[in-house]
Protein backbone atom coordinates (compact mmCIF):
# COMPACT_ATOMS: atom_id res chain seq x y z
CA UNK A 1 0.00 0.00 0.00
CA UNK A 2 0.93 3.99 -0.53
CA UNK A 3 0.00 5.40 2.18
CA UNK A 4 2.73 6.47 4.90
CA UNK A 5 -0.72 7.66 7.26
CA UNK A 6 -3.04 4.95 7.27
CA UNK A 7 -6.76 6.15 7.50
CA UNK A 8 -7.14 5.41 10.67
CA UNK A 9 -4.16 7.51 12.03
CA UNK A 10 -5.36 10.09 9.77
CA UNK A 11 -8.63 10.08 11.51
CA UNK A 12 -7.18 9.96 14.94
CA UNK A 13 -5.00 13.00 13.77
CA UNK A 14 -7.47 15.31 12.54
CA UNK A 15 -9.77 14.80 15.23
CA UNK A 16 -7.11 15.22 18.00
CA UNK A 17 -6.26 19.06 16.00
CA UNK A 18 -9.99 19.77 15.37
CA UNK A 19 -9.02 22.14 12.31
CA UNK A 20 -10.45 24.94 11.35
CA UNK A 21 -11.18 24.89 7.89
CA UNK A 22 -12.56 27.62 5.67
CA UNK A 23 -15.54 26.09 3.10
CA UNK A 24 -16.38 28.26 0.33
CA UNK A 25 -19.08 26.15 -1.15
CA UNK A 26 -22.58 26.60 -2.55
CA UNK A 27 -25.75 27.40 -0.42
CA UNK A 28 -27.06 23.78 -1.19
CA UNK A 29 -24.45 22.52 0.72
CA UNK A 30 -23.53 24.93 3.56
CA UNK A 31 -25.51 23.61 6.11
CA UNK A 32 -25.19 20.02 5.45
CA UNK A 33 -21.24 20.55 4.70
CA UNK A 34 -21.27 22.04 8.53
CA UNK A 35 -22.67 19.42 10.15
CA UNK A 36 -20.38 16.91 8.60
CA UNK A 37 -17.28 18.24 9.61
CA UNK A 38 -18.51 18.78 13.30
CA UNK A 39 -19.72 15.26 13.86
CA UNK A 40 -16.03 14.31 11.81
CA UNK A 41 -14.64 16.34 14.11
CA UNK A 42 -13.22 19.78 12.51
CA UNK A 43 -14.54 23.17 12.71
CA UNK A 44 -15.96 24.37 9.84
CA UNK A 45 -16.29 28.04 8.64
CA UNK A 46 -18.49 29.10 5.45
CA UNK A 47 -17.42 32.33 4.32
CA UNK A 48 -17.07 33.93 0.72
CA UNK A 49 -16.88 37.55 0.95
CA UNK A 50 -14.01 39.19 -0.73
CA UNK A 51 -13.57 41.73 2.00
CA UNK A 52 -12.39 39.24 4.76
CA UNK A 53 -11.70 36.38 2.32
CA UNK A 54 -7.92 36.14 2.06
CA UNK A 55 -7.51 37.13 6.05
CA UNK A 56 -9.49 34.26 6.84
CA UNK A 57 -8.05 31.70 4.71
CA UNK A 58 -4.63 32.76 6.34
CA UNK A 59 -5.81 31.66 9.79
CA UNK A 60 -7.96 28.77 8.56
CA UNK A 61 -5.91 24.85 8.65
CA UNK A 62 -7.03 24.83 4.80
CA UNK A 63 -9.49 26.49 2.52
CA UNK A 64 -11.92 24.58 0.14
CA UNK A 65 -13.38 26.60 -2.67
CA UNK A 66 -16.86 24.95 -4.72
CA UNK A 67 -18.31 26.90 -6.82
CA UNK A 68 -22.20 25.31 -7.54
CA UNK A 69 -23.85 28.69 -6.79
CA UNK A 70 -21.84 31.05 -8.42
CA UNK A 71 -21.61 34.80 -8.75
CA UNK A 72 -19.50 37.46 -9.69
CA UNK A 73 -18.51 39.07 -5.63
CA UNK A 74 -17.91 34.53 -4.90
CA UNK A 75 -15.37 34.46 -7.64
CA UNK A 76 -13.68 37.63 -6.48
CA UNK A 77 -13.88 36.20 -2.98
CA UNK A 78 -12.23 33.08 -4.12
CA UNK A 79 -9.14 34.53 -5.34
CA UNK A 80 -8.36 36.17 -3.06
CA UNK A 81 -8.66 33.59 -0.27
CA UNK A 82 -6.38 31.44 -2.65
CA UNK A 83 -4.11 34.62 -2.33
CA UNK A 84 -3.82 34.49 1.52
CA UNK A 85 -4.12 30.56 1.78
CA UNK A 86 -0.71 30.43 -0.56
CA UNK A 87 0.87 33.28 0.84
CA UNK A 88 0.41 32.28 4.22
CA UNK A 89 1.44 28.18 3.58
CA UNK A 90 -1.81 26.28 3.56
CA UNK A 91 -3.31 23.72 1.31
CA UNK A 92 -6.45 24.55 -0.63
CA UNK A 93 -9.22 22.10 -1.72
CA UNK A 94 -11.37 22.74 -5.32
CA UNK A 95 -14.87 21.45 -6.24
CA UNK A 96 -15.15 21.88 -9.95
CA UNK A 97 -19.15 21.33 -9.56
CA UNK A 98 -21.09 21.37 -13.25
CA UNK A 99 -17.85 23.19 -14.59
CA UNK A 100 -19.07 22.37 -17.94
CA UNK A 101 -22.86 23.85 -17.37
CA UNK A 102 -22.12 27.05 -19.27
CA UNK A 103 -19.04 28.75 -20.52
CA UNK A 104 -19.22 31.47 -18.19
CA UNK A 105 -18.44 28.76 -15.05
CA UNK A 106 -15.65 26.83 -17.73
CA UNK A 107 -13.79 30.02 -17.72
CA UNK A 108 -13.38 30.56 -14.25
CA UNK A 109 -12.79 26.57 -13.44
CA UNK A 110 -9.70 27.64 -15.64
CA UNK A 111 -8.71 30.35 -13.58
CA UNK A 112 -8.88 28.38 -10.43
CA UNK A 113 -7.11 25.59 -11.68
CA UNK A 114 -4.36 27.67 -12.59
CA UNK A 115 -4.14 28.53 -8.98
CA UNK A 116 -2.46 25.09 -8.29
CA UNK A 117 -4.83 23.09 -6.04
CA UNK A 118 -3.13 21.24 -3.52
CA UNK A 119 -6.32 18.93 -4.13
CA UNK A 120 -8.59 18.54 -6.62
CA UNK A 121 -11.98 17.11 -5.68
CA UNK A 122 -14.65 15.87 -8.39
CA UNK A 123 -16.77 13.45 -9.42
CA UNK A 124 -16.35 11.40 -12.56
CA UNK A 125 -18.14 13.45 -15.31
CA UNK A 126 -16.23 16.54 -14.10
CA UNK A 127 -12.78 15.42 -14.55
CA UNK A 128 -13.47 13.73 -18.03
CA UNK A 129 -14.61 17.03 -18.80
CA UNK A 130 -11.75 18.71 -17.33
CA UNK A 131 -8.99 16.58 -19.36
CA UNK A 132 -11.46 17.62 -22.73
CA UNK A 133 -13.34 14.30 -22.41
CA UNK A 134 -16.78 13.66 -23.78
CA UNK A 135 -19.71 13.63 -21.20
CA UNK A 136 -23.23 13.93 -21.22
CA UNK A 137 -23.53 14.92 -18.05
CA UNK A 138 -24.93 18.73 -18.26
CA UNK A 139 -25.72 19.67 -14.41
CA UNK A 140 -24.02 18.72 -10.91
CA UNK A 141 -24.31 14.87 -11.09
CA UNK A 142 -22.43 12.30 -12.56
CA UNK A 143 -22.81 10.70 -15.61
CA UNK A 144 -19.60 8.53 -15.99
CA UNK A 145 -18.12 5.80 -14.28
CA UNK A 146 -14.60 6.40 -12.29
CA UNK A 147 -12.55 4.13 -14.51
CA UNK A 148 -13.50 6.29 -17.11
CA UNK A 149 -11.91 9.62 -15.85
CA UNK A 150 -8.70 7.48 -14.54
CA UNK A 151 -6.69 7.66 -17.22
CA UNK A 152 -7.35 11.74 -16.86
CA UNK A 153 -7.08 12.06 -13.27
CA UNK A 154 -3.19 10.77 -13.31
CA UNK A 155 -2.30 13.38 -15.98
CA UNK A 156 -4.54 16.34 -14.25
CA UNK A 157 -2.43 15.33 -11.21
CA UNK A 158 0.82 15.51 -12.88
CA UNK A 159 -0.04 19.10 -14.77
CA UNK A 160 -1.51 20.23 -11.19
CA UNK A 161 1.34 19.17 -9.29
CA UNK A 162 -1.15 18.05 -7.06
CA UNK A 163 -3.67 15.05 -5.74
CA UNK A 164 -7.06 14.35 -8.03
CA UNK A 165 -9.73 12.32 -5.98
CA UNK A 166 -12.87 11.13 -8.55
CA UNK A 167 -15.50 10.23 -6.59
CA UNK A 168 -18.37 7.92 -7.48
CA UNK A 169 -19.23 3.55 -6.65
CA UNK A 170 -15.42 3.15 -5.87
CA UNK A 171 -13.31 6.15 -5.73
CA UNK A 172 -9.81 7.09 -7.25
CA UNK A 173 -6.99 9.23 -5.53
CA UNK A 174 -3.99 9.90 -7.48
CA UNK A 175 -0.54 12.14 -7.51
CA UNK A 176 0.12 11.22 -10.39
CA UNK A 177 2.71 8.89 -9.67
CA UNK A 178 0.80 6.92 -6.42
CA UNK A 179 -2.60 5.59 -6.93
CA UNK A 180 -5.46 3.80 -5.20
CA UNK A 181 -9.20 3.01 -5.44
CA UNK A 182 -11.45 3.36 -2.37
CA UNK A 183 -14.58 1.27 -2.16
CA UNK A 184 -17.82 1.51 -0.15
CA UNK A 185 -20.35 3.59 1.09
CA UNK A 186 -24.01 2.92 -0.80
CA UNK A 187 -25.84 3.75 -3.86
CA UNK A 188 -28.03 6.20 -1.54
CA UNK A 189 -25.05 8.44 -1.55
CA UNK A 190 -25.69 10.12 -5.22
CA UNK A 191 -29.34 10.61 -3.88
CA UNK A 192 -28.47 13.30 -1.31
CA UNK A 193 -27.54 16.42 -2.40
CA UNK A 194 -24.28 18.04 -1.44
CA UNK A 195 -22.85 15.14 -0.38
CA UNK A 196 -19.52 15.47 -2.56
CA UNK A 197 -19.57 19.22 -1.63
CA UNK A 198 -19.09 17.91 2.07
CA UNK A 199 -16.81 15.63 1.33
CA UNK A 200 -14.71 18.26 -0.45
CA UNK A 201 -14.50 20.66 3.13
CA UNK A 202 -13.67 17.34 5.09
CA UNK A 203 -10.81 16.47 2.43
CA UNK A 204 -9.68 20.23 3.55
CA UNK A 205 -9.57 19.37 7.27
CA UNK A 206 -7.62 15.99 7.09
CA UNK A 207 -4.91 18.73 4.67
CA UNK A 208 -4.68 20.73 7.72
CA UNK A 209 -3.20 18.07 9.77
CA UNK A 210 -1.62 16.15 7.64
CA UNK A 211 2.03 16.90 5.54
CA UNK A 212 0.54 14.59 2.93
CA UNK A 213 -2.31 15.51 0.80
CA UNK A 214 -2.36 11.88 -0.79
CA UNK A 215 -3.08 10.72 2.50
CA UNK A 216 -5.23 13.44 3.68
CA UNK A 217 -7.41 13.01 0.86
CA UNK A 218 -7.36 9.33 1.06
CA UNK A 219 -8.41 9.63 4.62
CA UNK A 220 -11.14 11.74 3.99
CA UNK A 221 -12.57 9.55 1.27
CA UNK A 222 -12.36 6.46 3.38
CA UNK A 223 -14.58 7.50 6.35
CA UNK A 224 -16.68 8.38 3.85
CA UNK A 225 -17.19 4.63 2.73
CA UNK A 226 -17.20 3.58 5.87
CA UNK A 227 -19.63 5.78 7.45
CA UNK A 228 -21.50 4.93 4.47
CA UNK A 229 -21.43 1.34 4.81
CA UNK A 230 -23.24 1.97 8.49
CA UNK A 231 -25.39 4.63 7.63
CA UNK A 232 -27.23 2.16 4.77
CA UNK A 233 -27.91 -0.71 7.18
CA UNK A 234 -31.26 0.99 8.87
CA UNK A 235 -32.25 3.59 6.08
CA UNK A 236 -35.29 3.90 4.66
CA UNK A 237 -34.25 6.13 1.71
CA UNK A 238 -32.07 9.01 0.94
CA UNK A 239 -33.65 11.32 3.75
CA UNK A 240 -32.89 8.52 6.91
CA UNK A 241 -29.81 7.96 5.54
CA UNK A 242 -28.72 11.68 5.07
CA UNK A 243 -29.31 11.26 8.99
CA UNK A 244 -27.42 8.05 9.84
CA UNK A 245 -24.42 9.00 8.01
CA UNK A 246 -24.00 11.94 10.09
CA UNK A 247 -24.13 9.57 13.36
CA UNK A 248 -22.28 7.33 11.84
CA UNK A 249 -19.42 10.15 11.35
CA UNK A 250 -19.23 11.11 14.96
CA UNK A 251 -19.86 7.28 16.10
CA UNK A 252 -17.04 5.80 13.97
CA UNK A 253 -13.83 4.54 15.62
CA UNK A 254 -10.56 4.92 13.86
CA UNK A 255 -9.90 0.84 14.12
CA UNK A 256 -13.44 0.57 11.95
CA UNK A 257 -11.09 1.94 9.06
CA UNK A 258 -8.93 -1.40 9.17
CA UNK A 259 -11.78 -2.89 6.73
CA UNK A 260 -11.87 -0.58 4.58
CA UNK A 261 -11.48 -1.73 0.61
CA UNK A 262 -8.36 0.05 -0.02
CA UNK A 263 -6.10 -0.81 -2.95
CA UNK A 264 -3.09 -0.12 -4.93
CA UNK A 265 -4.23 1.09 -9.04
N1 LIG B 1 -22.89 4.37 -6.31
C1 LIG B 1 -22.20 4.70 -5.22
N2 LIG B 1 -21.90 3.76 -4.30
C2 LIG B 1 -21.20 4.06 -3.19
N3 LIG B 1 -20.74 5.29 -2.90
C3 LIG B 1 -20.98 6.28 -3.79
C4 LIG B 1 -21.72 6.04 -4.99
N4 LIG B 1 -21.80 7.20 -5.69
C5 LIG B 1 -21.15 8.13 -4.94
N5 LIG B 1 -20.66 7.58 -3.82
C6 LIG B 1 -19.92 8.27 -2.74
O1 LIG B 1 -20.60 9.50 -2.50
C7 LIG B 1 -19.68 10.52 -2.12
C8 LIG B 1 -19.89 11.74 -3.02
O2 LIG B 1 -19.42 11.41 -4.31
P1 LIG B 1 -20.12 11.87 -5.66
O3 LIG B 1 -19.24 11.37 -6.76
O4 LIG B 1 -21.54 11.46 -5.67
O5 LIG B 1 -19.97 13.44 -5.53
P2 LIG B 1 -20.60 14.62 -6.39
O6 LIG B 1 -21.18 14.08 -7.66
O7 LIG B 1 -19.60 15.69 -6.49
O8 LIG B 1 -21.76 15.09 -5.39
P3 LIG B 1 -22.47 16.53 -5.20
O9 LIG B 1 -22.00 17.41 -6.32
O10 LIG B 1 -23.94 16.23 -5.26
O11 LIG B 1 -22.06 17.02 -3.89
C9 LIG B 1 -18.30 9.89 -2.22
O12 LIG B 1 -17.90 9.48 -0.92
C10 LIG B 1 -18.51 8.66 -3.11
O13 LIG B 1 -17.62 7.62 -2.82
C1 LIG C 1 -27.84 20.78 -6.68
C2 LIG C 1 -26.76 21.79 -6.77
N1 LIG C 1 -26.87 22.85 -7.64
C3 LIG C 1 -25.81 23.66 -7.59
S1 LIG C 1 -24.64 23.16 -6.47
C4 LIG C 1 -25.58 21.83 -6.01
C5 LIG C 1 -25.15 20.86 -4.96
C6 LIG C 1 -24.59 19.60 -5.52
O1 LIG C 1 -23.43 19.76 -6.25
MG1 LIG D 1 -20.02 17.62 -6.97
Amino acid sequence: MTLSTSPATALQTMRAGTPLVHCITNYVAMNIAANVLLAAGASPAMLHTPEESADFAAIAGALTINFGTLSPNWVDGMHKAIDGAQAAGKPWVFDPVAHYASPWRSGIARDLLARNPTILRANASEVLALGGGETASKGPDAGDEVVAAEATARALAKDLGGVVAVTGAVDFVTDGTRAVRIAGGSPLMPLVTAMGCSLTCLVGAYAAVLDDPFDATVGALALFAKAGDMAKDGAAGPASFQVAFVDALYNLQPAALETVALSDA
